[in-house]
């Protein structure tokens, strides 16, 4: 069996003993080799997800484990994005890809780290801190992708990004994930973006894990059904349903044959998503860890 690049287990974090949990009983195995979305509402604890996994918050309760060991242990192997791209405000461009070599010696990607720079038109010799946001962006993607790394974490990589750069960028991230078997992860809240790009979901929502899965198998799962208005939907699960005049539309996952006088499709990743996302109380479909091996 190879080694899943994150496996969650009863995971939990809260920021001090009276908060709210920001993340509460996520359980999961993400596979290696996945290129992964993390979805969900803001405050959902995405962040919060992608910094336990990369080390730099400790959990409150459960596991987290990152490429077969500890988030601490599995860092040189991680390569991680933070919303807030902390990057030294006073070195040049040149100098902090220097830093990136200095602080990967043997297994830098000077190529690649080059390659996002350039994209950008951005002069070496340009301060950070003179750096547009979406210009910080790059450089905190070069920093990364040139760490060649086996997972890497990015928390809304796209979201200051020109439409042209996120297609350049989004197009070297998928190059990178084919070439070498990279690993992403990456939250967003533009899910039309990630109907290409992703082929596993995580969806979080208050704090919990509500749908896991490749997203071939979480699409194969769901059906967007058309009835009479009042047909009754059990015993299949309801997602979302909505009557309009004389007609029923649902999401629903079957829990066997649907009658064969419903309309039925197949719903796009962005329906599913939007779906749950306006039905907190939907049903989670999260399977536990052993399910999603097998699967794997
Ligand atoms: N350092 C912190 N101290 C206290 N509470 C925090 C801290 N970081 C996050 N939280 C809380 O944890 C919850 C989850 O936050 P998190 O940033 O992980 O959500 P998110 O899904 O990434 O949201 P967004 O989409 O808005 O970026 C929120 O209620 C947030 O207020």
């Amino acid at each position: 069996m190879t080694v899943p690049a994150i496996e969650a287990d009863a995971l939990g974090k809260r920021f001090g003993r009276r908060a709210a949990w920001a993340l509460r009983d996520c359980s999961f195995r993400l596979p290696a080799g996945r290129v992964c979305a993390v979805v969900g509402p803001n405050g959902a604890g995405k962040s919060t997800l992608l910094a336990l996994a990369a080390g730099l918050l400790g959990p409150t309760e459960g596991t987290v484990t990152v490429l077969g060991t500890d988030p601490a242990t599995a860092r040189p192997e991680v390569g991680f994005v933070d919303q807030d791209k902390p990057l030294y405000p006073q070195l040049t461009v040149a100098e902090t890809l220097r830093m990136g070599a200095d602080l990967n010696p043997g297994h830098w990607d000077e190529r690649t780290a080059a390659r996002v720079v350039a994209g950008g038109d951005l002069d070496p010799n340009r301060r950070i801190r003179s750096l547009s946001g979406g210009q910080r962006t790059r450089v905190a993607l070069a920093l990364a992708l040139g760490k060649r790394p086996a997972l890497l974490l990015l928390d809304e990589p796209m979201a200051d990004l020109d439409p042209l750069a996120r297609r350049e960028l989004m197009g070297v991230l998928m190059g990178q994930a084919a070439a070498h078997g990279t690993t992403i992860v990456m939250s967003s809240h533009v899910v039309a973006e990630l109907e290409d790009t992703c082929d596993h979901l995580l969806l979080i929502g208050g704090g919990r894990v509500r749908l896991a899965g490749d997203t071939d198998d979480l699409l194969a799962a769901h059906t967007r059904v058309t009835a009479p208005a009042r047909t009754p939907l059990d015993p299949h699960t309801v997602v979302e349903s909505r009557t309009t005049g004389r007609q029923l539309t649902a999401l629903v996952r079957p829990a066997g044959p649907l009658p064969g006088d419903w309309r039925t499709g197949a719903p796009s990743l962005e329906e599913l998503v939007l779906s749950y996302l306006r039905n907190p109380g939907a049903p989670d479909q999260a399977p536990p860890p052993d399910t999603t091996e097998t699967a794997a």
